[in-house]
């Protein structure tokens, strides 16, 4: 089976993720089979799905039509030949139990064509054990959507030891066309990539706190501030559940062996039924005061740890060939929520270093879970997951660098996963960019956007803004911000923002350092920062006004509301708005006819109209020198003699 032909889905299990990846499915337009056991499941899923697509429609995330119809093609059924005899793919999501899925797929087989593909939605099974139940296992792989589907951007497709290179290419595509980012796991391996990366995380916290070497809000302070994950180690045990954590674990001890004797910690939870959120209580207690997670508690010691152990699951994952580095960082940043991938963040901290920490703590314990991998020792080796950073050419983990072509230098703001949010590493990349391209004489203009189409960028991330706040410490942030932005708005060369989505409090503060907004119709903005007891620090009480007002931005501040494209473009802060589709097509266009302008007469304008800013005597004294500056150039040359003759000035800069 083809991608191409592929036009009718299955989904058995009408449960969480069942219900979830079935909306995903119709979503894209796939007629889709939804199957149960019983009515009633079938009718709650169903009713989950309703729900779900009003929300979005509520949203304005699509329109009522368009929700409707992709209820239309969802088809709630208990009969299972009803269900999967003619269909192109079969994705089931039934509960996590190797016997009941089995049975399910000795059930499928006898209905479905003999070209479908089956494809398996689970975390933790053998997809080779479960393919050789059926009579196609090439034509079987592992599909894991992360939960929710409809929200999670990652799908791990999975190879059996019996899937077909063709299965793998056509379930790939299908995830691309749910616009999702699929990520091949070359081998069947417990976990996975993900799992095999936050299990052991979640197993080596509560080792830390059984061991008495660390408590529970100093691992979750040093997780969730220190190292910056979406939660701490525990609140994502918690999460997830303890039970679901610990199953995944036997099974990888089973598998792989003592690296992965589950802590007595977490079975102690499971045993007393502190499975977490779900059960009210877990290693916080949800109904006396939930998560409370101290901003500075966190420890340098705790955070090597966990740091190497998960760097040592990426050497293990590699060396065995299960997928490559960038794979894996990619994978755990789209389904675990991290700013940075467990390699990233290893090699940000230094391999020798959590070598170190492994063979000390191997030493001291003699654990087997702290045997250092080859993979690990092999990456140390060569400096690092991603080798050593002396060679010459500027990499950034925050934003992307790109060159368009005719001499336009893109700036992609690359966080999507957290909205694009602005932490102090993105500035510091963000101010190392804007170097990089002042000093590249073919580049003319900056366009400046954020990644994915959700956000330009949601502001400060402001939970790492939180983490170890002191007065001190956020005068210093603030200043940061506004000198980092301010290095765009003073640039020799014209700056476009173009604006898909939100561009709120720092966000807002970096467009206005643009010289030219260009923002999609449904993009929204506005300085929240009102919200949260806090005001624009990153040069929003002053910048704002010189563009919209003083009476407009204080209106913007004061009411902290979000605003329109349209609106904001009345005001006068966005220059155009364009249709959703054409917004990067459109900011492009401008920047590329920035780029041809000529470039000192446009960099003495913006530094005139700094000047003026404050003083506007200083400011026509720039001018008027400016002026006599640009009368002898080549440039006024050529602007004169294309004027004269009808063409277009090519302008050198000169
Ligand atoms: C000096 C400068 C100061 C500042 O800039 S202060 C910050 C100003 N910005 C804000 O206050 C915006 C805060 N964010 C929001 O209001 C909403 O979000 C949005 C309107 C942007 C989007 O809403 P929705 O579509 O419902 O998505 P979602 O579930 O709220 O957000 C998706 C994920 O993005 C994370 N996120 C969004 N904004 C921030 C942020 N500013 N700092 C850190 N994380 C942020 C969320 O928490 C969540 O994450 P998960 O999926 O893990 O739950």
């Amino acid at each position: 089976m083809d991608f191409e032909d592929i036009d009718t889905i299955a989904v058995l299990g009408a449960g969480n993720m069942g219900h979830g990846i079935t909306e995903v499915a119709a979503l894209a337009g796939y007629d889709v089979r939804m199957r149960d056991i019983k009515d009633e499941f079938v009718q709650d899923g169903y009713d989950n799905i309703e729900w779900s697509l009003n929300k979005l429609a509520e949203k304005d995330q699509l329109s009522q039509d368009e929700a409707d119809a992709a209820l239309d093609r969802v088809t709630p059924l208990v009969d299972v030949e009803e269900a999967v005899s003619d269909v192109d793919v079969v994705i089931e999501a039934v509960p996590e139990k190797m016997d009941i899925k089995k049975d399910v797929y000795t059930e499928v087989e006898e209905y479905a064509p003999e070209d479908a593909i089956f494809a398996t939605n689970t975390s933790s099974l053998s997809i080779t054990e479960l393919s050789e139940v059926t009579e196609r296992p090439e034509q079987f792989c592992g599909m894991h959507f992360f939960n929710p589907p409809v929200r999670m951007q990652l799908v791990e497709v999975i190879s059996g030891a019996h899937s077909s290179d063709d299965t793998l290419a056509a379930i790939e595509a299908l995830a691309e066309d749910f616009e999702k980012t699929p990520v091949r796991v070359r081998k069947d391996s417990p976990g996975f990539i993900v799992n095999r990366i936050l299990v052991p995380l979640m197993n080596e916290a509560a080792w830390l706190v059984h061991t008495d070497e660390a408590t529970v809000a100093e691992v979750d302070s040093t997780t969730k501030f220190d190292m910056g994950l979406p939660m701490g180690s525990f609140e994502l045990s918690d999460q997830v559940g303890n039970d679901v954590g610990l199953h995944v674990l036997e099974y990888m001890h089973e598998v792989l062996g003592e690296p992965y004797a589950p802590c007595p910690l977490l079975e102690e939870k499971v045993e007393n039924e502190e499975l977490g959120k779900k059960s009210g209580k877990g290693f916080y207690d949800y109904e006396n005061g939930g998560v409370d997670i101290p901003t500075d508690a966190g420890r340098e010691d705790i955070e090597h740890r966990l740091v190497a152990v998960m760097a040592n699951e990426v050497g293990k994952l590699v060396e065995n060939d299960v997928a490559p580095v960038g794979d894996i960082d990619q994978a755990v940043k789209l389904g675990g929520g991290f700013p940075d991938g467990p390699a990233k963040m290893a090699d940000k901290t230094g391999l020798e270093t959590l070598v170190d920490t492994l063979e000390a703590t191997h030493e001291a314990t003699g654990a087997e879970r702290y045997a250092v991998s080859d993979g690990l020792r092999e990456a140390a080796a060569d400096g690092g997951f991603y080798g050593s950073d002396d060679e010459g050419d500027a990499e950034f983990d925050n934003i992307n660098v790109e060159y368009p072509g005719d001499m336009v230098g893109h700036i992609e703001l690359d966080r999507p996963h957290r909205m694009n949010t602005v932490s102090p590493e993105l500035m510091d990349d963000l101010a190392d960019a804007v170097d990089l391209l002042e000093d590249d004489d073919e580049v003319r203009a900056i366009l400046l956007t954020g990644a994915g189409d959700k956000a330009f960028s949601a502001g400060a991330d402001v939970q790492s803004m939180a983490s170890n706040a002191t007065p001190l410490s956020a005068i210093e942030l603030s200043r940061k911000g506004q000198q980092t932005f301010g290095k765009l708005e003073e640039c020799s060369m014209p700056v476009v923002a173009g604006i898909d989505g939100y561009a709120l409090g720092g966000g807002m503060e970096l467009a206005t350092c643009a010289d030219l907004r260009v923002a999609s119709e449904r993009s929204e903005l506005g300085q929240p920062e009102h919200n949260l007891g806090l005001l624009p620090g990153w040069g929003g009480t002053q910048r704002l006004a010189r563009i919209v007002g003083e009476g407009r931005a204080k209106e913007i501040i004061f009411t902290a509301e979000r605003y329109d494209a349209a609106e904001l473009a009345e005001y006068g802060f966005i220059n155009e708005v364009v249709d959703n589709d054409s917004l990067h097509e459109r900011a492009l266009e401008l920047a590329t006819d920035m780029a041809a302008g000529p470039p000192v007469a446009q960099e003495l304008t913006k530094r005139a109209m700094l000047a003026g800013r404050d003083d506007i005597d200083a400011g026509l004294e720039v001018e008027s020198q400016a002026f006599g500056h640009l009368i002898g150039t080549d440039d006024v040359m050529e602007g004169i003699n294309a004027f004269m003759g009808d063409g277009e000035p090519n302008f050198e800069g000169k």
